[in-house]
């Protein structure tokens, strides 16, 4: 982080505060190894010398696209362009061959859509703005290319969007390897509906994600020699299966459960299933619904992901 540059009175700087993590201002005075900062907020802050960093005053208006073009590679440089971006609904930005993606918690329905699924196609790594398409597109094409296997990893905190942004490499790896529709369901059409299956039963609301992943997973998938999908593998890991009988308000239970209570009449009375305040393992907490997800069409959608997936209706029941 530390990047060795001679501060005087008159430089920019970068400076901690706990209420926003940093602010930037101007040295107005040094004593020792203390300095004074007129911040740009107005307020006059206090600082070690080595805890300041340098500010580029050329940065460009919009930020850069790739981290490593920026002049000062520290947490605020680091933070500052990615807010610059994110003000532009710029949520992807590059460090070097790594995406780092911002949750932009709205749809961005133009950033997915089958035109720019086209666009990156076969595009040269870093030409087109960064993208998580890209990233895909270069796997897809090492492994043509080299004939081995890839990975993608996809990390973050909870609610930083792991399943959703895996669900867009997915998806346009079904793009990229998917074949026209010939009877019925396609081998990619199977392997994006195991998601919703996989949500359905180990996805919960949590306090810091409606639809927070209780497991880990792995995601395989297989092409032929002629880069078509054929054939696909989850490997889930770690469920947190005292989630089952044990929930707290405002947290919810498996998905799975409140679903199951939204099932067609004919389904609920033939399974005997009633209101979800009345299930035990429901009621610990008084959070029920989700804003702007209806568990009726939810159960639905998942009968109808098993059975596109091949689950036969013996086993869903
Ligand atoms: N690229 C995106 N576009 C639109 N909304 C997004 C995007 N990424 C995330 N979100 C929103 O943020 C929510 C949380 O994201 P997601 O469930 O992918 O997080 P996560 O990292 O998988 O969290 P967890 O570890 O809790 O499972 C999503 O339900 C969605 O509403």
């Amino acid at each position: 982080m530390g990047t060795k540059v001679n501060i005087i009175v008159g430089s920019h700087v970068w400076a901690e505060e706990p209420d926003v993590a940093w602010v930037d201002g101007e040295v107005v005075k040094i004593n020792g190894d203390e300095a004074e900062i007129q911040a740009a907020n107005g307020k006059k802050i206090v600082s070690k010398l080595s805890k300041l960093y340098p500010k580029d005053m050329e940065a460009a208006a919009g930020g850069v696209d790739d981290m490593t073009k920026l002049s000062y590679l520290h947490e605020p440089g680091v933070l500052q362009n990615l807010a610059t971006r994110y003000e532009l609904n710029e949520i992807y930005t590059y460090t070097g061959n790594i995406l780092i993606a911002v949750n932009p918690f709205q749809r961005l329905q133009h950033l997915y859509d089958s035109h720019m699924m086209q666009q990156y196609k076969g595009a040269p790594f870093g030409e087109l703005s960064p993208h998580v398409f890209a990233v895909a597109d270069v796997a897809y094409r090492a492994m043509i290319h080299e004939g081995r296997s890839n990975s993608i990893l996809v990390s973050g905190e909870s609610g930083a969007g792991k399943t959703e942004t895996t669900k867009m490499l997915m998806q346009y790896l079904a793009y990229l390897g998917g074949r026209a529709a010939t009877e019925g369901r396609t081998v990619e059409q199977q392997v994006l509906e195991s998601n919703p299956v996989l949500e359905a039963f180990g996805n919960a609301k949590t306090v810091r994600n409606n639809n927070s992943s209780r497991f880990g997973k792995f995601v395989e998938i297989q092409f032929d020699k002629h880069g078509r999908i054929s054939g696909a593998a989850v490997r889930t890991y770690l469920l947190e299966r005292s989630r089952v009988c044990q929930i707290s308000d405002p947290e919810r239970n498996y998905h799975c459960f409140y679903l199951l209570c939204a099932a067609p009449q004919e389904e609920l009375d033939k399974y005997k299933l009633e209101n979800p305040r009345t299930y035990h393992y429901l009621n610990k907490s008084n959070c029920y619904d989700l804003v702007g997800v209806s568990d009726a069409r939810e159960y639905l959608a998942t009968r109808r992901a098993m059975d596109i997936v091949g689950i036969s209706t013996q086993e869903q029941v």
